[in-house]
């Protein structure tokens, strides 16, 4: 099991310095519009991934007027104590496990699983194939430490090779061995990153499936295409194929950072053709579907982190959502909400006490 016990904020976001504990499975925030009730969950959140769910740039994480923050989380994982300490100061970043500092943050990645639902989850649909990327990647990053690895090479690799490619623009000089070069590591770190994401979405489809039915209260066929040059050909062919052209444009046009998703509803396209109400059942249910895949691979449930989900979903769908999450299967649920009583009585029937705590 994954608890978190307690969370102390230090100049993070509109927080000056404040402390929460956590008592009980369920733990409702709430408060007014702006209290902080999010920033608390990306709070949370950051402890997991180290990074905030909503914002890649920690000024914005950090107090206004405010040279850094600091947020210290007292854990228990399977009876163990865990602490974790993120830090920033002056622009340098600090986290540490235990009073153990990492050298590379990604070595935290799938340490504290957790899964977040919040409004802007919409971009996952609305949104351009970057949005679908990064959801997918963080998923199998928590599921797969050496997919995070050769992703990050991946994109390194990427950044020095459209580099070049504007270089030879610039100049006019033929780099063609050490094109050659960034080629055979393209292929090596993105073939493994194409495989995973093809074998999981082979097995995920039928898990968002059940959930969107289950959510949704009805049965409409939903799946994800997975789109990706590789299909086509072997890469390392498609790259020199593609090398004219890629001076051309000076950029890489084969790879995996092409990737897209489909989702399909009924085999249309769900961003152009669903309605909100479906578009909103399919994204609890990718979401809950990505919650019990990292369960099932970790022997223990994520925390799930649910952010305005009674002005997202009708009333019918929230008390399915509730029966869900207040469930055996699920861990340590936090969930936000503008009116404390409406959150009490959402839970009064479940079989889990709630503890609410205002902000
Ligand atoms: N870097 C920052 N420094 C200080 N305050 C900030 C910072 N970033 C955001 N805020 C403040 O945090 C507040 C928003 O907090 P948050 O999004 O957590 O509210 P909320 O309780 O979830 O509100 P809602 O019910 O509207 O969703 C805003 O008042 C905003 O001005």
């Amino acid at each position: 099991m994954l608890y978190i016990n307690k969370i102390s904020l230090v100049q993070f976001k509109n927080y000056s310095q404040a402390t929460f504990s956590f008592r009980h499975r369920i733990v409702g925030i709430t408060g007014r519009n702006g209290a902080g009730k999010t920033n608390l969950l990306d709070a949370i959140y950051y402890l997991c991934f180290t990074r905030s769910y909503f914002t890649n740039s920690e000024s914005q994480n950090t107090q206004y007027q405010t040279n850094g923050f600091r947020l210290e989380g007292y854990l228990e994982k399977n009876n163990q104590p865990e602490k974790i300490i993120c830090t920033l100061k002056d622009g340098r970043k600090e986290i540490s496990l235990n009073d153990d500092k990492y050298d590379r943050f990604s070595r935290h990645i799938g340490q504290f699983p957790a899964v977040m639902i919040a409004p802007d989850d919409a971009d996952i649909i609305l949104g351009g194939s970057e949005e679908r990327r990064k959801w997918l990647d963080s998923l199998l990053s928590q599921l797969y430490p050496e997919y995070l690895d050769h992703l990050i090479i991946y994109q390194k690799i990427l950044l020095q090779r459209n580099t070049l490619l504007k270089n030879m623009a610039t100049t006019g000089q033929n780099q063609d061995s050490l094109l050659d070069v960034f080629d055979l590591q393209l292929v090596m770190h993105g073939v493994p990153v194409y495989e995973t994401r093809k074998a999981f979405l082979q097995t995920f489809i039928p898990q968002v499936q059940q959930l969107y039915d289950y959510i949704a209260g009805t049965h409409e066929i939903v799946n994800i295409q997975y789109q990706c040059t590789l299909q086509e050909e072997d890469y390392a062919t498609q790259l020199h194929q593609a090398r004219y052209r890629d001076m051309q444009v000076q950029r890489t046009t084969t790879g995996i950072h092409r990737d897209d998703l489909l989702f399909l509803l009924n085999d249309h396209l769900m961003k152009s053709s669903a309605s909100q109400g479906q578009r909103k059942s399919f994204l609890f249910a990718l979401k809950l579907a990505q919650f019990e895949v990292i369960r099932q691979h970790k022997n223990f449930p994520p925390l799930l982190l649910l952010d305005d989900v009674f002005e997202k979903l009708d009333q019918e769908r929230v008390s399915r959502l509730i029966t869900l999450v207040a469930g055996e299967n699920y861990g340590q649920v936090f969930i936000t909400d503008t009116h404390a009583e409406r959150l009490q009585q959402a839970f009064a029937g479940a079989s889990a006490d709630i503890q609410l705590i205002a902000v």
